[in-house]
């Protein structure tokens, strides 16, 4: 099981700072939409070039033309690149044939997805790397999580890795943890606390037992 830290509310040169301090507990660095929005692909490729070591996820959240966006993400540096579930299945096995040629790899985000089990078992069989269940902010909002869409995908998904995000705290690890997801997204859980290198490294410590 890896642990991802998603950086969603910094700047560059923040999100580097943040990364020299938490990068021993972290096994994948993720810039997050707003940060891409803000910032463009520029905060991929600075943050690959700070840490050239350490796996840079670009959360560009493709929908269409994806191909092409899975190039230019690979080009500034980005080993993993997300697309949405709810994309075109054309365009998913795009995104997966560009990876293939750059050699990386694709996280579909099955947020908003209302048939899950059916659209993880299409989207494995397309040869993605990871699916990752997903509770957005707004979702968050009003006290929602993806728990036991965990373990819909967990009985669903036969070849890809699996993977859950949206607002886990070291309080709700636990219950995670059971479930056993190939890859734990944590942003707010981590970047939001006082002591941002005491809750990485305890989650780490969780994640490591298994
Ligand atoms: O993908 C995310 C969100 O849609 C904003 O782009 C976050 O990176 C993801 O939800 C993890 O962040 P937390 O929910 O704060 O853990």
């Amino acid at each position: 099981m890896e642990l991802q830290l998603a950086l969603d509310l910094v700047n560059i040169p923040e999100g580097i700072e943040l990364v020299k301090e938490l990068e021993p507990y972290i096994d994948i660095v993720e810039i997050g939409t707003p940060v891409i929005i803000n910032e463009g692909l520029k905060a991929v490729k600075e943050m690959k070039r700070a840490f050239p070591n350490l796996k840079v996820l670009a959360d560009l959240k493709i929908m269409d033309a994806a191909g092409y966006e899975v190039m230019k993400a690979s080009e500034a540096g980005a080993d993993i690149i997300t697309i949405l579930g709810a994309a075109e299945d054309m365009s998913i096995k795009g995104a997966v044939e560009e990876a293939r040629k750059q050699n990386k790899k694709v996280l579909v985000d099955m947020i908003c997805v209302k048939n899950l089990e059916e659209r993880a078992k299409e989207v494995d069989a397309f040869g993605v790397d990871y699916i990752c269940v997903h509770t957005g902010y707004d979702l968050q909002a009003v006290g929602k999580n993806s728990f036991e869409d965990l373990q819909t995908i967990k009985g669903a998904v036969k070849r890809a890795k699996t993977a859950i995000a949206g607002g886990i705290k070291l309080s709700t690890l636990p219950e995670v943890i059971k479930a056993q997801p190939d890859l734990v997204i944590v942003g707010g859980g981590i970047t939001g606390q006082d002591d941002r290198k005491a809750a990485a490294a305890e989650m780490q410590k969780l994640i490591k037992q298994g």
